[in-house]
């Protein structure tokens, strides 16, 4: 049966006199309820003028948590006389411990004449049934979703015009045709300076028109106003819903320019002093303090911050004035190096990693950077981490300059070289905007932190410590500061996959040395790539990293007679981090099988005999929620509640197993949980401090993050929520390269965080709209078949119309 809305309305007609409502309204045949758990009343009435027998209610799939009962016991052969203007009940009782939507079709069959005629008639109703928990009513959205309309000109079309360019700082339009060539022509050392500058104002033009759309007024608001801060009567607070979203972006250090309505056109430049939830704590000239009275009306124009493109642009110059052209596209011989002993004895046994570290102090590949790369969790971060010891060991006058795109993956860095290392040595240096309270604890001492501000030494004081760590955008900083080039002797950037290539060279340009110092570059190409707003921008080359350049354009980084010259390059492949069930998946689909499962098996092990792990042996959960994608008030990030709900019984079962049974002990920070958007990981903070509630525990160190926080981060236990569960929004987030769904380098790098707990909560009939993770999920449900590896917790009913999935009965085999 070919199923045509047509045909539908047929079936959920009231026909013959009989209708079939509830107390509850009834839209195009279905009753929708949001519920802990109930019972509901369907009432068959005959308006008609003659009786009419019902003989049978059938529901059209088989029911998992629904009842249905009558008094009479209607079957086909107890079939029951409803007499004109009559009524009938039919009592649906709904109970489960599942939060998520469940729906139940039901086909109630009438006959108008019992003894002449075989003929009967059949109306179909469906029950949509919305289970919930206090939780999922606590984490409700706080306003309906009312969607910010995008301006006239939202994006910079491909010929590079909009409607903002006369606000670009260099209107590069002008120069039409010779700028297209260039766009097109590939990156050289002869444009390169130019090039890069391009696509970086091209990236620019589109922040500008992605910011204004927070302007006020604009189609949500007429006016702001704003309050005295309490604690501070010398600041100002404006309410800014979305601003924990970074939407707008706001950090601490940025301006934004109010004017009072009518009070002339006088403009005020606000610098953010705070960033909070919902609100910027702002400081204004006296004058406009002295003018402020309760609820004057404001006008208020947000901007960005332009530091981190100035930073971008200076060092796309310095590359060439301080020519870097060997560094960044290299070919150089070859020296060999001297064996060592190293500090982390572990790497002895990995011949690749050994042979990394080996090469890169000996300076092997100068000036060609250094790579080394790989999946996952084979040690990248170990390897480069393991050369700056030996460095700082063996070359008494060396500097080492170590960053990385993300303060969460700098930490990283930065703690794993505290180990063995005197403390003094080492300098964390943090940009002014971050927020102080996330500084991890073990990094405070040798931070810039100082109470609740950072501070930045003077460039002498800086010069002593031998190791420093700064984020990639804030080795700026150092160049500003006159740190003269070759003061370092060794650049490091771990995670250089993740970063825009004008990104990586700021802690190259101006800082590096071509001729003596040494550039070593780790990461994983088939992880997070660069973060990129323009879709021009990326489609002429933005989008790709430094180290994936060099990798796929230089031949000293190519395989030759099937072998890669370790003297330039490593290939990392052998995983210590997961148990394999967490890694097949990931293995197949994105390394050829080429990765080895190699971690410790006491540790990987460690969830194997899990309790609530249904086939023991593989520590691999997927659970299947029918949830709902929501937004909130005028935020575009989505969260899915029930997910939530999942997650926190989960999470609530990690932490209380934890010591029995065998299972060792586990804190909060062993735990990670992931999820694709910012509302989301909001939502699960909140239901974190419910948790932390019911639990007494402290579970501040558990990190919540989007997917670009835990690039580079391992837990021994991981929860993922993928969110997605309306099928119109999947092709959204391919478009806009959101979320999980048609993102592979998102799934990655999600899936392979686990040590030894993976556990995944989703819409399977959503994501298996994806090739990736379609083979993720089918290739659970086979081998659970064969009763062994991934195991599908609970099969989802479908998220279609449920009309639609009886009248097809292979396609709902297909489920
Ligand atoms: N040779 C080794 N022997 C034992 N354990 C190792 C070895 N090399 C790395 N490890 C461990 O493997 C885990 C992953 O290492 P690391 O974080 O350096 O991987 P990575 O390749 O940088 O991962 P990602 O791609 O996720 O950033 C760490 O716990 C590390 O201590």
């Amino acid at each position: 049966v070919k199923w045509n809305r047509k045909y539908c309305d047929l079936f959920i007609a009231d026909k013959n006199g009989i209708s079939i409502t509830s107390d509850s309204p009834i839209e195009n045949g279905k009753l929708s309820l949001c519920v802990q758990n109930t019972e509901v009343l369907l009432t068959v009435k005959n308006v008609g003028a003659e009786p009419v027998y019902f003989i049978s209610y059938t529901p059209l799939y088989k029911l998992q948590y629904f009842t249905l009962l009558d008094e009479h016991k209607v079957t086909k052969t107890n079939p029951l006389a409803i007499q004109a203007g009559d009524s009938y009940e039919i009592k649906v009782d709904f109970r489960c411990t599942t939060v998520g939507f469940y729906e139940a079709a039901l086909a109630f069959e009438f006959k108008p004449d019992l003894q002449h005629s075989t003929a009967t008639f059949t109306i179909v109703r469906s029950v949509e049934v919305h289970f919930i928990t206090s939780l999922g009513i606590e984490l409700a959205p706080t306003a309906p979703f009312r969607p910010q309309p995008l301006l006239a000109c939202a994006s910079v079309s491909s010929n590079g015009f909009c409607s903002e360019v006369s606000t670009l700082p260099i209107c590069f339009f002008c120069f039409g045709s010779f700028r297209r060539v260039l766009l097109e022509s590939p990156l050289r050392w002869m444009n390169y300076a130019e090039k890069l500058k391009l696509l970086l104002h091209l990236e620019e033009c589109q922040m500008e028109v992605d910011i204004k759309k927070y302007n006020i007024p604009n189609n949500e608001r007429e006016h702001a106003t704003m309050e005295l801060d309490r604690n501070n009567r010398n600041l100002l607070v404006l309410e800014v819903p979305g601003v924990s979203e970074n939407r707008p972006s706001v950090l601490r250090g940025d301006n934004l320019t109010v004017w009072p309505i009518g009070k002339g056109y006088k403009k005020y430049r606000g610098y953010v002093h705070n960033v909070e939830l919902d609100s910027v704590k702002l400081g204004f000239a006296a004058e406009l303090l002295n003018l402020f009275v309760k609820n004057m009306k404001f006008h208020v124009e947000f901007s960005f911050n332009r530091l981190t493109l100035c930073v971008q642009h200076r060092a796309a110059e310095l590359a060439i004035s301080h020519r870097l052209g060997n560094v960044l596209f290299p070919a150089a011989p070859a020296n060999s190096p001297q064996p060592t002993e190293l500090f982390d004895s572990k790497l002895e046994k990995n011949q690749e990693q050994y042979e990394a570290v080996q090469h890169i102090i000996a300076g092997s590949s100068k000036p060609a950077p250094y790579l080394v790369f790989g999946p996952p969790g084979t040690g990248k971060t170990v390897t480069m981490v393991e050369a700056i010891k030996q460095i700082e060991k063996t070359q008494g006058s060396c500097r080492i300059l170590a960053c990385a795109p993300s303060n969460s993956a700098a930490d990283l860095l930065c703690q794993k070289i505290m180990e063995h290392m005197d403390k003094r040595k080492v300098y964390r240096m943090y940009a002014k905007s971050f927020n102080t309270t996330c500084v991890p604890e073990e990094l405070k001492a040798c931070s810039n932190l100082a109470g609740d501000y950072f501070q930045f030494p003077l460039k002498e004081k800086l010069m002593e410590y031998k190791i420093m760590v700064t984020t990639l955008i804030t080795a700026g900083r150092l160049v500003t500061g006159g740190i003269p080039p070759g003061h370092f002797t060794h650049i490091f950037v771990d995670e250089a996959g993740h970063a825009v290539e004008t990104e990586c060279l700021i802690s190259l340009a101006g800082l590096l040395c071509p001729e003596t110092g040494q550039v070593v570059l780790a990461g994983d190409p088939k992880q997070l790539g660069p973060i990129i707003r323009s879709t021009f921008a990326l489609k002429y080359g933005l989008g790709v990293s430094l180290l994936e350049r060099l990798m796929t354009n230089f031949s000293v980084y190519q395989k030759k007679d099937g072998k890669f010259n370790n003297h330039f390059v490593t290939k990392l492949l052998r995983n210590y981090r997961s148990h394999p069930a967490i890694l097949k998946i990931p293995n197949e689909m994105f390394y050829d099988n080429e990765l080895l499962c190699c971690a410790d098996e006491y540790l990987r092990n460690s969830y194997c005999s899990w309790e609530h792990l249904p086939p023991k042996g593989f520590p691999v959960i997927f659970h299947a929620v029918n949830g709902k994608d929501e937004r909130e008030a005028s935020s575009p990030s989505f969260f899915n509640r029930d997910e939530v709900e999942v997650l926190m019984g989960y999470l609530k079962k990690v932490l209380q197993t934890q010591g029995k049974k065998g299972h060792g002990t586990i804190s909060p920070k062993d735990i990670g949980i992931i999820a694709p958007y910012r509302k989301q990981v909001q939502k699960i903070r909140q239901a974190l401090c419910k948790v932390a509630k019911d639990l007494k525990m402290d579970l501040k160190w558990l990190k919540v993050g989007c997917v670009e926080e835990f690039q580079g981060q391992e837990r021994k236990v991981v929860l993922v929520s993928t969110v997605r569960s309306n099928p119109n929004y999947a092709e959204m987030d391919k478009k806009f390269s959101l979320g999980f769904v048609k993102n592979e380098k998102r799934f990655n790098v999600a899936l392979t965080r686990a040590k030894a707990l993976l556990i995944v909560v989703g819409n399977p009939m959503i994501l298996k709209s994806d090739a990736t993770w379609d083979r993720y999920i089918s290739c659970g449900l086979l081998s659970s078949t064969h009763n062994t590896e991934l195991h599908i917790k609970e099969r989802s009913e479908t998220a279609e119309s449920v009309v639609q999935q009886h009248l097809d009965p292979e396609w709902r085999n297909d489920l």
